[in-house]
């Protein structure tokens, strides 16, 4: 769902839930997933929606218009028993058409995805802006995050080695994968990018809220034991 004119205003009215709602919960005796938040960010068209859009849906959206705001999907897994949502934040990448979004995507993230174009050397060069960002919006280091590489499809135009971005990766201790939305045959890729995030946070338990949700504070995580078989 694409979020238009004055988007802090529709999210509300739409959503019509706080963000405290949006942390994770287990309802014992009731068959409601734990549902967990993850943000999609990264420089203007380097295939945030058709990721999401591929992982959800399964399809490649051929001609996305740009994110305004942010567009939701959800998915939701079984792993080991277990039913996890994951409700996927589709950020825009246009400094334009986030400005007003900002606090909202940032507020009870669980995991963040960051995304930049093999084929485009300066969306490789802004992620240090986004992982900062994330940093500002007090997003802890216990939360889970990876870096993902689209639009390998296009590889004669690559300009972002995997080297490269390997070392990136590493210094940030971030997980890296490479993928394309558009190759069909990249699809378990794709999946595998969510899944690996899906089970990390799977397996934290909520510790405790440094700050109360109210206040906008963050919440941190105690890891556990990761999970070793998919059953989504
Ligand atoms: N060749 C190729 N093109 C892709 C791939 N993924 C996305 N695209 C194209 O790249 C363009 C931008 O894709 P989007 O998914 O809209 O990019 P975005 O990051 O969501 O952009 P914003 O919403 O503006 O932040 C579109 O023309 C897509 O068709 C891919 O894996 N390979
Ligand atoms: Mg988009």
């Amino acid at each position: 769902m694409a979020i238009e004119n004055n988007p802090v205003e529709v999210f509300d009215t739409v959503f019509n839930r706080n963000d405290a709602q949006l942390s994770p919960r287990l309802e014992h005796g009731t068959p409601e997933a734990r549902t967990f938040k993850i943000i999609v960010i990264g420089d203007s068209n380097v295939g945030k929606t058709c990721l999401t859009y591929r992982f959800c849906g399964g399809i490649f959206l051929k001609n996305p218009e740009a994110t305004i705001g942010v567009d939701f999907r959800e998915k939701t897994l079984e792993l080991d028993g277990e039913r996890i949502k994951l409700q996927i934040w589709d950020t825009a990448g246009q400094e334009r058409f986030r400005k007003s979004m900002v606090e909202h995507y940032y507020r009870n993230v669980h995991a963040v995805v960051y995304v930049y174009d093999v084929t485009s050397l300066a969306s490789f060069q802004s992620l240090p802006e986004w992982i900062g960002e994330c940093s500002r919006h007090s997003v802890g280091p216990m939360v889970p995050r990876i870096l993902v590489g689209n639009k390998c499809d296009l590889g004669g135009h690559r300009e972002v080695a995997t080297s490269h971005a390997q070392r990136l990766a590493d210094g940030y201790t971030f997980p890296l994968f490479e993928t394309s939305a558009k190759d069909p045959a990249e699809k378990e890729h794709v999946d595998a990018i969510f899944l690996t995030l899906a089970y990390r946070l799977k397996s934290h338990k909520p510790l405790r809220l440094k700050q109360p949700i109210e206040s906008g504070g963050p919440l941190w995580y105690q890891r556990e034991h990761e999970t070793a078989t998919c059953q989504c």
